[in-house]
């Protein structure tokens, strides 16, 4: 009875907030009277590993079989080591990606599995990359529910109870028609219209809450349309512009599911995944937020079919509009506030459209050559 009553006290004290003090008094608070989110047994703060700066941390990715976790599991391969960074995904791997470091079975759905696989492996960050994304989660609403939405909840709860730094990412899409789109801020209106934006806007409040609650080290960034040449996307609405690449090298021509003049930010991988390093990496006290923009450039099909045209000026792109990623299109950011991030935690894109498109028909024009030799 009594831990009872102080418990409703600090949640009293957390919903009033305390005149003159931050949050972290009450973290303390909470966390002294070992309050985690989820029923644990008594075995789960014995396994917990306290993560000191001058260790590596071992890194959990999950659904890191998609367009991004490769890549980042290379990247995060090469700073902490290869034994350090366990992917993992329900999908089975290829030969290239299961030689190339561990990778592991997880289903996020599934919270005793995801568990044991953080405590026997001893992981101190989290990265959580599992989702339907857009166009995919409009053609499957309660997949994505249960994915994006009861998925994170376990996570959350895996990582607040053994001390984890997770991060979520976020995305454009979790603005809707009603947000400031050109520029989108940080802080404004965030009203989205596809599951997949209902399910982010949820997560970046459920992080942020368990970080104010429970002391979480919660960390997301936004991310626009992503551009990589040697992953495909896993059906978003920004897809086009990874396709075009594609078919411009195979066949010289390419149709365009979005309308010409249809202006979304995007950003080259290297970009984004090494703006997720440093966000991992940055000292906690350079975070005024915990949810934060990142921007590299924004373009149209138009500008985007131009810059290729500069090197293949045989290109022909054509438009068949699809009315659900139009929809989707024109009620997201034409153009992201990313201020916040460049203040912070010195955020800073390498990659513009000349550099973007370059790089990525260097890639394939090695490709082709390298199975001409082959
Ligand atoms: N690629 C992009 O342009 C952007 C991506 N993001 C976010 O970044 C993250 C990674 O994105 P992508 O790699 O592009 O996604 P993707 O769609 O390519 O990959 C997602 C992965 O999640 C896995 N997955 C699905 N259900 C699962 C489950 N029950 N348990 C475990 N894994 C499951 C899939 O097998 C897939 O490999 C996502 O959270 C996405 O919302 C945000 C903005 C832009
Ligand atoms: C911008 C995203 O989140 C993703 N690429 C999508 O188009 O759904």
């Amino acid at each position: 009875m009594p831990v009872i009553r102080t418990l409703s006290k600090v949640a009293k004290q957390a919903l009033m907030g305390t005149p003159g003090c931050g949050c972290q008094p009450l973290t303390v608070a909470v966390r002294s009277i070992s309050f985690s989110p989820r029923q644990v047994t008594s075995d789960a703060s014995f396994h917990s590993v306290s993560f000191s700066e001058t260790d590596h941390p071992k890194v959990l990715i999950t659904g890191g079989l998609g367009q991004l976790g490769v890549g980042l599991a290379k990247l995060l391969r090469m700073r902490y080591g290869k034994n350090n960074v366990i992917l993992s995904d329900i999908r089975k791997p290829p030969n290239s990606v299961f030689h190339s470091g561990p990778f592991i079975y997880s289903d996020i759905l599934d919270y005793k599995n995801l568990r044991e696989i953080v405590v026997n492996n001893r992981i101190t960050w989290l990265v959580h990359y599992s989702a339907l994304l857009s166009a995919v989660g409009e053609a499957n609403v309660a997949l994505a529910r249960s994915v994006n939405i009861t998925g994170l909840h376990n996570i959350l709860d895996i990582a607040a109870e053994h001390g984890l730094r997770l991060f979520v990412p976020s995305t454009i899409g979790a603005f809707g028609p009603t947000s400031p789109r050109n520029p989108t801020p940080d802080l404004c209106v965030q009203r989205p219209r596809t599951i997949y934006g209902v399910s982010k806007v949820h997560a970046e409040l459920m992080g942020e809450y368990y970080h104010h609650r429970y002391g979480l080290d919660f960390r997301c960034l936004r991310y626009p349309g992503i551009i990589s040449a040697d992953s495909t996307p896993g059906g978003g609405t920004t897809d086009y512009a990874v396709q075009i690449f594609h078919d411009a090298i195979k066949t010289g021509k390419f149709e365009c599911n979005l309308k010409p003049d249809t202006r979304l930010p995007m950003m080259y991988i290297d970009d984004c995944l090494r703006a997720t390093l440093e966000v991992m990496e940055a000292p906690a006290d350079t975070l005024s937020m915990r949810t934060y923009n990142i921007n590299a450039m924004s373009f149209t099909p138009e500008e985007l079919t131009r810059e290729l045209q500069k090197q293949m000026p045989e290109l022909e792109v054509s438009y068949e509009i699809d009315p659900v990623r139009q929809a989707i299109a024109d009620s997201w950011p034409m153009n992201f506030d990313d201020s916040n991030a460049r203040k912070d935690w010195g955020w800073k894109h390498d990659y513009d459209l000349p550099e973007l498109v370059q790089t990525m028909l260097n890639y394939f024009r090695e490709e082709t050559r390298m199975a001409r030799v082959n």
